[in-house]
């Protein structure tokens, strides 16, 4: 690319941050916006663009992904650490549920067709929910039984509390009329044991985790967390205070760690790493992480050194550039040979960084971690207005979800965190743009996601 290309592409980057959430005109004059493209369509000027398309960079590390967790042996875990993993193998009931004919109500449970005669009061006349049953309940007879208690053999309905009297003499009347089995869950009515109830790929939300220990689980086998280093590169970096003399506040390092964990990753740590191409060597070589997170010098500065990091290291590179806005230079390269290991390079700007960990990291981290559907993009939604798009590149833009459609933030520039800290989601503008009311797909972030059961829990 010459200079004049980029910095017209630059130009287009800052202006297109600045695109509010006024409307604006989505077509030439004259054309119906709901119609035609925002921005006239992509060019294709052979040999223009560099990089892979943004789809198939997803799809790229989604694959690089699938084919390392195939190497990853599936490891028992106690259900208090299985939270956010994927099951290696379907969740088989160890026990029929309800496991024993199980009252539903508290109540009477009561033998035949009544009145019936009840127990006297005290702990022979009641079952109660987690204690041992009565002898069997003869025709006639009623005993006082608790919701979740084993209904004594014999019993064939239970009555509820507030639908029974009881007469001087100790009776039993139902008040209204009583059907057999009524309030009664029998034995296996959710399932029986060795049923399956979760697929192998499941991922284990909170309630699979209920779902287990009702079931007899003590241990889930689950696939490993991949582990994950972050390098945050530069000089210009303060872990703390305001910014000073050209030093500013490294955003990246207490961003990324959550952020990560949310996506399944184990975060051995976060390290800082001045522009010093030995010690980014030694940091990359030497890590004991299935996956490197470095962020910033991907570009083309003095002190950029990921690339020639890589190239000493024997790196091969997977993904070297996306087309997509925020975020081209970003990177994904295979350690190892052979590769057994992976580096994402995140571009330093911090919105560009996030855009490669949407496009790169997470479908690598999700498929690395077991996820089967890693690289699919979630959900679509329309957006409200037309959305301006670059003329090759796909664009992520920051959008808040208002009435089901995307609305774009503004201060979505490549420096800028603004947008995205109030987003509810990344939406995937096409090369060209988007016209008002199109469906866009649209990435979701970990402490919006719908039913991943990642959820902002980062665990
Ligand atoms: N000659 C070129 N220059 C640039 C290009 C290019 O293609 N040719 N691409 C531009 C784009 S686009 C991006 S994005 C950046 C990528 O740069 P690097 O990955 O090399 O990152 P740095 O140069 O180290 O930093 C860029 C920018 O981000 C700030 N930064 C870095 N780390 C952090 C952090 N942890 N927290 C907050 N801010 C951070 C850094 O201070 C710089 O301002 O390159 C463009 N240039
Ligand atoms: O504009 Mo860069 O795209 O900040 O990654």
């Amino acid at each position: 690319m010459t200079s004049d290309e980029r910095g017209s592409d630059d130009g287009m980057d800052e202006a297109l941050a600045l695109v509010g959430r006024r409307p604006r005109p989505a077509g030439p004059a004259g054309q119906d916006p709901a119609s035609g493209p925002a921005v006239p369509p992509p060019q294709t000027s052979p040999g223009h663009r560099h990089g892979t398309a943004w789809p198939e960079a997803r799809a790229a590390a989604a694959r690089a992904g699938t084919t390392a967790a195939a190497t990853r042996r599936p490891v028992p875990v106690p259900l208090g650490q299985a939270l956010g993993r994927v099951l290696a193998e379907p969740l088989r009931a160890l026990t029929d549920l309800p496991s024993f004919d199980t009252s539903a109500m508290d109540g009477w449970a009561v033998a035949g067709p009544g009145p019936w005669r009840t127990a006297p009061e005290g702990p022979e006349g009641s079952v109660l929910a987690g204690h041992a049953t009565t002898a069997e309940l003869a025709d006639g007879h009623a005993v006082r039984i608790a919701t979740g208690a084993r209904v004594p053999a014999g019993a064939t309905a239970v009555v509820r509390a507030e639908h029974s009297r009881t007469d001087a003499a100790g009776q039993l009347h139902a008040r209204r009329e009583v059907v057999q089995g009524q309030d009664i869950r029998p034995r296996g009515q959710e399932c029986r044991s060795g049923d399956r109830l979760m697929p192998a790929g499941s991922l284990v939300t909170p309630a699979v985790l209920g779902l287990a220990a009702a079931a007899g689980y003590d241990e889930l086998t689950t696939y490993p967390r991949p582990r994950v280093e972050v390098l945050v590169l530069g000089d210009e970096l303060l872990t703390s205070g305001l910014p000073h003399e050209g030093l500013i506040r490294d955003a990246l390092g207490p961003l990324l760690d959550p952020w990560l964990c949310a996506l399944g990753a184990d975060v051995l740590g976060v390290r800082r790493i001045g522009d010093d191409a030995e010690e980014l060597y030694r940091a990359v070589t030497g890590s004991a992480a299935d996956v490197v997170v470095t962020t910033g010098g991907t570009a083309s500065g003095p002190v950029d050194h990921v690339h020639p990091v890589l190239a000493k290291a024997g790196a091969t590179l997977l993904v070297d550039g996306v087309r997509v806005r925020p975020g081209h230079p970003m990177l994904l390269a295979a350690l190892g040979d052979p590769a057994d290991r992976y580096l994402v390079g995140l571009p330093g700007n911090p919105l560009a960084a996030v855009s490669g960990l949407l496009t790169l990291a997470e479908p690598l981290l999700r498929a690395l971690a077991g996820h089967p559907a890693a690289g699919s993009v979630p959900f679509s939604v329309p957006v409200r207005d037309g959305i301006q798009g670059h003329p090759q590149d796909t664009r992520l833009v920051p959008v808040l979800d208002r009435d089901g459609a995307a609305v774009p933030l503004r201060y979505s520039g490549p420096a800028m965190l603004r947008g995205i800290a109030t987003a509810d989601g990344m939406a995937v503008v096409p090369p060209g743009g988007a016209r008002p009311g199109q469906a866009l797909d649209v990435l979701d972030l970990p402490w919006t996601a719908p039913a991943t059961g990642q959820g902002v829990c980062f665990t």
